[in-house]
């Protein structure tokens, strides 16, 4: 490391380390690319008013506030900090819910007016729709939930919420309400703005430009109530900003009196990856990074594929061994867990790790999207918790781990079974083992059992307690005969957690093991958004507009192969946010993942076509570009 580089940016840290003086406070935005190590800036910001103002801190009660935008960076901060006390990190719903947790009257009254608006607004378009359509039943029934939800509302003493669940129960509130009623109440009510800015003298947000639009307003309004006394440090970087809910523009709304520091340098990517990053962002707002002296030269490919491919897997399979070739890398080679591929969305990923037949009818589901996409809910939990440890414990030979796994929550091992079974322990020690060989021999067997074989094996064999939403799942299917009718009753039944579940579970079950990996973070998988923040030695960004079938992105036009729509045109004469910048920006926060190399493998309607638009864009050289057949 160069003791140069390390200290590139110096003058930025110096100036945020000025501003939070919690005598004289002085609000800043960090301007800041990336790899430009943000985080390490933040980390040692804090670390420096503990050591200098800590003292104060500690006196008075007051805390230095800071705002992640995931749990897991939430975590790897407080890490970082040794779990000072004197810092309290949290993810925003966990702060904002802090902030208002126990007004339950307020929080009653903001519900009643939110759900009799909203009853009115759709009975509004019920009057004007067309009857007897799908979207009128839909109607009918939200307004239905919402009448009986408003009737409920006197009877509910406490609310609860939780930032990390779907909050389903009848008390509860979803994560849009908290923001949106924290910044509610932030604006209408004095009192809890002066709480804030006394209970956090300091407030650092991280990934600033992801954090939802009205609470940032809401924030920026009370750092201006409070300029004296209360200092505001966002971190982030609006050419990061991939979520439909952060604040646009958020650079033009800083006041004039706050501190704008900037970091210049890029300390994670070979320099070929800065300079197409830095081509990238051009159109964006001309920020350029520079890199480290030491930094290596790194290689970039484009691979244009045609969108027709069929077997995408071992196109991609082929494209990464010609990365091993090119870059003399041999852990590019196919197969291997060492490069990170980048899918537009989930169910790409799925397709890709193989894991889309249990995965698809689940992620269908709105209700538990949140938690199956975090791999948590009961239903989940007995097979990537109990099952797939056991299992994995009994194919490594490991009787220990596989014993330790039952005694924690078998049934059959349940202490008061022990005790009541007396003499009788032996046997039933017995029976877990049988139990245990007979799973490992179904799950190995030459014909792969379907989620659902070892879920009733489970069940019988009394291995582990069935959740209350996998039982119906337990014995064999009543088939009757199919009518129109029961089609219609179908398709709703697909969409409900009960019937996701009937499909998911026809999948292999080796599929749940794949869908565990990704949902933990440690497969090859992931999407263009869920590597934020992240970095990876060998990046493979996979570019298929076809495939994620979004109408929020699209590569073809921001590559130059597909015209602008009018709505595009339309958005950008009025100044507007249109696809192709949404798109650039998720292709710049793919692209600046990579530590050493990276392919970009672009799916494209007409290949030859899509390879002379590249070229125009000046994204990549024409000899970075390979053409597969
Ligand atoms: N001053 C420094 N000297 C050496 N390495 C650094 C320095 N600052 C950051 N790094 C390293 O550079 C990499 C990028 O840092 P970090 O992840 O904090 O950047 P970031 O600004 O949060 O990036 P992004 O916005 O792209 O997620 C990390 O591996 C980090 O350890």
């Amino acid at each position: 490391m160069s003791a140069i580089d390390d200290a590139f940016d110096a003058e930025a840290d110096e100036a945020i380390l000025a501003c939070l003086d919690i005598e004289k406070p002085r609000s800043f935005f960090l301007y800041a690319g990336a790899g430009s190590g943000k985080t390490r800036s933040l980390v040692e910001a804090i670390r420096a008013v503990c050591r200098d103002q800590g003292r104060r801190l500690s006196l008075t009660g007051q805390k230095i506030g800071v705002i992640t935008y995931t749990n897991a960076a939430c975590d790897e901060i407080k890490q970082r900090l040794e779990f000072d006390p004197r810092v309290e990190v949290s993810t925003i719903h966990a702060f904002a819910w802090s902030l208002i947790a126990g007004y339950d009257s307020d929080i009653r009254r903001w519900v009643a007016t939110r759900l009799l608006q909203d009853i009115v607004e759709l009975e509004e378009a019920q009057a004007k729709g067309r009857a007897n359509s799908k979207a009128a039943s839909d109607r009918a029934r939200s307004i239905e939930s919402k009448r009986r939800r408003h009737a409920n509302l006197p009877g509910i003493t406490r609310f609860v919420y939780s930032p990390t669940s779907d909050n389903r129960t009848r008390d509860s509130l979803s994560h849009a309400e908290v923001i949106a009623m924290t910044a509610d109440f932030l604006s209408a009510k004095p009192g809890l703005r002066r709480l804030l800015a006394t209970r956090f003298p300091i407030l650092l947000i991280d990934e600033s430009q992801d954090t939802s639009r009205r609470l940032m307003e809401a924030l920026l309004d009370v750092e201006a109530g409070y300029r004296d006394a209360f200092c505001l440090g966002l971190f982030g970087d609006t050419m990061q900003r991939i979520y439909a809910d952060g604040k646009e523009h958020l650079a033009e709304a800083i006041p004039a009196e706050w501190a704008k520091p900037r970091k210049r340098m890029n300390h994670r990517c070979p320099t070929r990856v800065i300079s197409l990053i830095n081509q990238i962002r051009r159109d964006e707002d001309g920020e350029e990074q520079t890199p480290r002296s030491d930094a290596e030269p790194g290689i970039v490919r484009l691979f244009v594929v045609p969108q027709a491919t069929v077997d995408k897997t071992a196109a991609e399979a082929a494209i990464a061994t010609r990365m091993a070739e090119i870059t003399g890398d041999r852990s590019w080679a196919a197969g291997s867990d060492a490069i990170k591929t980048l899918a537009l969305e989930h169910l790409m990923s799925a397709r890709r790790f193989e894991f889309e037949q249990f995965f698809e009818p689940l992620y269908a589901v709105e209700r538990i999207r949140t938690s199956f996409l975090q791999g948590s809910g009961a239903g989940i939990g007995l097979f990537t918790r109990e099952i797939l440890p056991l299992v994995a414990a009994l194919r490594e030979g490991d009787r220990f781990a596989a014993a330790a796994i039952a005694r924690r929550t078998s049934p059959l091992l349940d202490r008061k079974a022990l005790e009541a079974a007396g003499e009788k322990q032996i046997e039933i020690l017995g029976n877990v083992r049988a139990a245990c060989e007979g799973l490992l021999a179904l799950v190995d067997a030459k014909d792969a059992p379907t989620a659902r074989t070892v879920l009733r094996y489970v069940a019988e064999t009394n291995l582990f307690t069935i959740p209350d939403v996998l039982a119906p799942f337990t014995a064999a299917d009543v088939t009757g005969a199919d009518s129109d009718a029961e089609e219609d009753e179908d398709e709703a039944d697909q969409k409900s957690e009960l019937g996701g579940w009937r499909l998911a579970l026809e999948a292999p079950f080796e599929q749940i093991a794949k869908y565990d990996r990704y949902v933990r973070g440690v497969s090859q998988f992931d999407t263009h958004q869920g590597v934020k923040g992240l970095e990876f030695p060998r990046v493979m960004v996979v570019v298929s507009d076809d495939e994620a079938r979004g109408f929020m992105f699209s590569y073809d036009k921001l590559f130059g192969a597909k015209e602008k729509s009018k709505t595009d045109l339309d958005n950008e004469a009025a100044g507007k946010e249109t696809t192709v910048d949404r798109t650039r920006r998720l292709f710049y926060v793919t692209c600046s993942r990579a530590e050493r190399s990276l392919a970009v493998v672009y799916y494209a309607a007409q290949p030859t076509m899509a390879r002379d638009a590249m070229i125009r864009q000046a994204l990549f050289d024409a000899e970075e570009i390979e053409l597969i057949a």
